[in-house]
């Protein structure tokens, strides 16, 4: 058994400001017992295309990354960056970095499927119009389990979802950003089964909403068990959720409703190219 914090913070225009604010978090989760704190898509940047490069982060001389990792430390709790804008040469993408309770970068996920869409008019995006995609199907180890990790429209492929599932994953934290759109369609749908498909806890988490950006986002962040059964959530509010990762319960619906072994892995199978 562990606790999770997903702290649903409000983006503003000053990456310092929101450094701050998602330092401060840590801290309160770390006080109320915490031992992972997750934020985010894009918590340092508004998510605003016109921002995204002037954010970005080169890791080997990030002054947000450095703070982030002194934080881990101080507090002595393992910290899921989120997401922010990275710099790598001339390519940007947007990645989402761990740190374990000593500090150290233990994961790094750039986003792999990046939000190209047009829908109805209400929402134009092109993701890939700045960032370059990512290559790579995340799961990392902790002292509690291994965890996986994906960004916001990743959770619209079901394939990795399966394969961190098969990398032992058991719980999977998606930083995410979405909007008013498809918030309301498909964020607790697609958390929930992606839950059930895998057995595994889903922690979705989002900024907080900011009704005066252009891309509003949608909030909620929520715990879904591995039954598909909401063990918490926000609205679309600041504020910080805490849940308890119980693995001997996964280990029982796992028992009981034995999907994973009743795969027919004679007739198909889900692998990484
Ligand atoms: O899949 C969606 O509808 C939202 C995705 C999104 O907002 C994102 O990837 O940033």
């Amino acid at each position: 058994m562990f606790k999770i914090a997903l702290c649903q913070i409000k983006v503003e225009d000053d990456k310092y400001k929101n450094l701050n604010k998602a330092i401060s978090y840590i801290k309160e989760a770390k006080e109320n017992k915490a031992d992972l704190v997750c934020f985010g898509e894009m918590f340092i940047c508004p998510y605003r295309k016109s921002l995204f490069k002037s954010y970005a982060q080169e890791e080997k001389n990030s002054y947000i990354l450095n703070e982030l990792s002194i934080a881990a430390k101080e507090n002595n709790i393992y910290i899921v960056a989120g997401s922010i804008p990275e710099k790598e040469n001339d390519k940007y993408y947007n990645t989402s970095y761990v740190f374990d309770k000593q500090g150290n970068i233990i994961a790094k996920h750039r986003k792999v499927h990046l939000y190209d869409v047009e829908i109805d008019g209400k929402i134009t995006n092109k993701e890939s119009d700045i960032f370059s995609y990512g290559n790579n199907i995340t799961v990392f180890d902790t002292q509690y389990c291994k965890i996986g990790l994906s960004i916001c429209y990743d959770i619209r492929f079901p394939e990795i979802f399966r394969i961190m599932e098969q990398k032992g994953a058991k719980l999977i934290i998606i930083p995410a950003a979405f909007n008013t759109i498809t918030g309301p369609m498909h964020w607790d749908i697609l958390l929930k089964s992606r839950a059930i498909d895998n057995q595994v806890y889903i922690a979705g988490v989002s900024c907080a909403r900011d009704c005066k950006e252009s891309y509003v986002v949608y909030g909620h962040s929520k715990v879904i068990d591995p039954l598909g059964n909401t063990v918490g959530s926000l609205d679309e509010k600041e504020g910080i959720l805490y849940s308890d990762i119980n693995l001997d319960y996964i280990s029982k619906v796992r028992k009981q409703l034995p999907i994973l072994n009743h795969k027919r892995s004679d007739l198909y199978e889900t692998k990484i190219k």
